[in-house]
């Protein structure tokens, strides 16, 4: 079976990222290319390391140009999804890489982004609870935010299993790939460089509802979720370090058995040997999340931390993996489960 696939943002970011991922997964073939000032240019101009595809030259985002394939990937930026995706057939399967059709709730929309809520999709994390299940066969997918996919996959286990208290704290270190590739003053090389910069302090992040959304779910109760991102002078990665309060008395050695139980058999959740700690170089170009999970006897806390690169896991990857379980595919087909180095 070949599958016709069409990506609208091709010349962003997570376009890019995407399009490496589906050059290399077996029984694609990659359809229309389409972006906005950049339409009617080749894609090579902005896209140099998608060597196979220089030459393709980009389209406008329309949905006449987005039909007739059997997926369509959105990596545009927020608020342009849900007018293209209702002009596609109900069984053209369409994954949304931007947060439009993330949350459930519609006030939570309208106060963390300011629009109209578009509705709400399918959530493409298959390693949460019951997430295979709802992407099995979906025809609309929302993929998740790639802070709420390392931090939400570093709390799940124990929130499930009640080895901490529904209040938790989450500090994640980001690349500047994050923000995608349109200019901005605070993404200069001579103002990232050297320097690492909190940002959205205070609650003021837009993943905090979907941080929150993710891991109501998993604990059946209300999660306070504090968030705080800082950005820091590499181009990929998100390294999370997440911490809660115990709920019972832990060692390590149970909280570890409890993310080895969770996380068994899972093919890109890697809980690392004991004493060894996630880096996010170790992640970069694959589909994986390094994780380590260990208790702060003094503190009273669980400590996880987790690593992912954002334009894999955090976002293409993620896409692709929900689409493989989506048509049926092997869940894997496409996705590198080992990285770059140096
Ligand atoms: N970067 C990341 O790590 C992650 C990104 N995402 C999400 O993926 C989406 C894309 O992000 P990213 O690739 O980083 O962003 P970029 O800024 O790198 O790319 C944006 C893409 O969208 C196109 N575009 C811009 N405006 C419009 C428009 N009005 N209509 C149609 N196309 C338009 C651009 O085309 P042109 O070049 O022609 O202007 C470009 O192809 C966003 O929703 C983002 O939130 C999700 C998780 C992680
Ligand atoms: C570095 C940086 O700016 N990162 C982005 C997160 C990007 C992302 O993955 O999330 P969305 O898909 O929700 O945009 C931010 O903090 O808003």
């Amino acid at each position: 079976m070949t599958v016709k696939v069409a990506v609208a943002g091709a010349t962003g970011y997570a376009g890019g990222e995407l399009l490496r991922l589906l050059l290399a997964h077996p029984g694609i073939e990659i359809g229309a290319l389409t972006a906005a000032s950049s339409a009617g240019t080749p894609l090579g101009q902005h896209q140099p390391h998608l060597a196979p595809l220089a030459d393709r030259v980009v389209g406008e985002t329309t949905a006449e140009n987005l039909a007739g394939h059997d997926v369509v990937f959105l990596a545009l930026p927020h608020g342009h999804s849900g007018e293209i995706a209702a002009r596609l057939g109900e069984d053209t399967l369409v994954i949304d890489l931007g947060a439009d059709h993330r949350l459930a709730d519609a006030a939570d929309w309208q106060r963390w982004y300011g629009s109209e809520h578009a509705g709400t999709w399918p959530y493409g994390l298959p390693e949460l609870p019951g997430g295979r299940d709802r992407l099995r066969s979906a025809r609309r997918i929302a993929v998740p935010g790639c802070f709420p996919t390392g931090g939400s996959l570093a709390l799940a286990p124990a929130l499930a299993a009640g080895l901490i208290r529904p209040d938790v704290a989450i500090v994640a270190v980001t690349g500047t790939s994050g923000a995608g590739r349109s200019l901005k003053p605070h993404l200069l090389g001579s103002e990232v460089m050297g320097s690492a910069s909190a940002y959205g302090v205070g609650g003021a992040h837009r993943h905090t509802p979907e941080f929150a959304q993710n891991l109501g779910a998993v604990a059946g109760q209300p999660v306070t979720v504090s968030f705080t991102p800082v950005l820091a002078p590499m181009p990929r990665g998100i390294l999370t370090t997440a911490t809660a309060p115990l709920a019972t008395d832990t060692d390590p050695d149970v909280a570890r058995a409890v993310y080895d139980k969770a996380y068994a058999g899972e093919p890109f959740v890697h809980l690392l040997p004991e004493g060894s700690w996630p880096a996010t170089a170790a992640t970069v170009g694959s589909n994986n999340v390094l994780l380590q999970v260990t208790v702060d006897a003094d503190a009273r806390r669980l400590v996880v931390v987790a690593a992912i690169d954002n334009l894999t896991k955090g976002t293409a990857g993620g896409a692709v993996q929900s689409m493989n379980l989506a048509l049926g595919l092997p869940e894997t087909a496409g996705l590198p489960a080992a990285g770059v180095a140096p």
